[in-house]
């Protein structure tokens, strides 16, 4: 039988949409177009990986839509899967780090988190969440005291308190922006985005079914808006446990960490890596003589042999 196929002419005909990924669970997109319309799209190639952040062109293909371009990235965010780091969110504003009193904090996950960002040219925000649970929650308090030292902030949260001020502290620096939240798995992180972002279970059931992944489902990166004039959103990834380093030189690590940074510079060897070598002035600004967390030190000690154990831009 000889049949037209009027939609396909169409849409080659068509002229190119563009708008902006709030969902990505593989290579299946959801893409949001600027009157707040959403269309499940398809990337085509490898050629075009897009994520949650990016703003793509996209071409009409019967009820979804194709992905034909991904506009240029302001900057990018990768995470850490088990072998491979991945690009998985484009221009974001700002990280915040959601800790909690339990379970504790890894604080070399903070310490991943703040580097990422700082690489990437993102700001970064640090959150310690359940007040309540004492006295994990002041012990942990303590133990972020070389990041208030460096200049990084850290807010006081009790998500379950319904007049938390610290709620309104933290969506006061939310406001307008675009946020990637990361937290290990108990901190709060659900809780935080329900406060905050009106309706998002009910669009996290909406996506899984528009993506196809299942009611229960939610282990896709989902952008949520804050406002309804779309000003700021949030970006929430379940099971994203740490940000993916791999692509970083190792000798650009020091740099990285404000509190190793201040000491730069005054090494005896130029190439000093600040692990071993004599007259390092990293290594002299360490406590008790310097300002120096040794804990700190450390963390950049074992980052620094990991990824110099990988291969460069792995
Ligand atoms: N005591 C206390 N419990 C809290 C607070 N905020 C959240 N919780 C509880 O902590 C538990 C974990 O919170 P969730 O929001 O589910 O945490 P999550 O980070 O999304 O965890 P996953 O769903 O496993 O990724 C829940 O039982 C919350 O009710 C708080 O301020 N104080
Ligand atoms: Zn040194």
């Amino acid at each position: 039988m000889r049949r037209q196929h009027p939609a396909r002419t169409d849409a080659a005909s068509a002229p190119l949409r563009e708008g902006l990924v709030v969902a990505a669970y593989g290579r299946h997109l959801l893409v949001e177009d600027a009157a707040g319309a959403r269309t499940r799209c398809h990337a085509r190639g490898k050629r075009h990986e897009a994520v949650v952040g990016d703003r793509v062109r996209w071409q009409p293909s019967g009820d979804d839509g194709v992905i034909e371009a991904v506009l240029p990235r302001r900057n990018v965010l990768r995470r850490q899967d088990e072998l491979r780091t991945k690009v998985f969110a484009a221009n974001v504003d700002q990280v915040l780090v959601l800790l909690a009193a339990e379970p504790a904090m890894s604080e070399e996950q903070l310490a991943r988190a703040l580097i990422a960002a700082r690489d990437a040219g993102v700001e970064a925000l640090v959150a310690l969440n359940k007040r309540d649970v004492q006295p994990a929650f002041d012990e942990a308090w303590q133990r972020l005291e070389p990041y208030r030292a460096m200049g990084e902030t850290v807010l006081p949260l009790a998500l379950l308190d319904p007049a938390d001020p610290g709620l309104e502290a933290l969506a006061a620096r939310l406001r307008g922006r675009v946020t990637l939240v990361m937290g290990a798995s108990g901190v709060g992180k659900s809780t935080l985005v329900n406060r905050l972002a009106p309706g998002a279970q009910a669009q996290t059931q909406t996506i899984s079914r528009a993506l196809g992944t299942g009611r229960h489902t939610t282990t896709h990166t989902t952008w949520y808006w804050l406002d309804a004039a779309r000003h700021g959103a949030l970006i929430d990834s379940p099971g994203f446990h740490a940000f993916g380093l791999h692509h970083l030189d190792p000798r650009r690590l020091a740099a990285l960490m404000p509190d190793l940074a201040a000491h730069l510079g005054g090494c005896r060897f130029l190439d000093c890596t600040h692990r071993q070598e004599p007259g390092c002035a990293v290594r002299a600004a360490l406590q008790p003589h310097g300002p120096l967390s040794p804990r700190r030190w450390q963390l950049y000690v074992n980052l620094y042999e990991e990824l110099a154990a990988r291969p460069a831009h792995g």
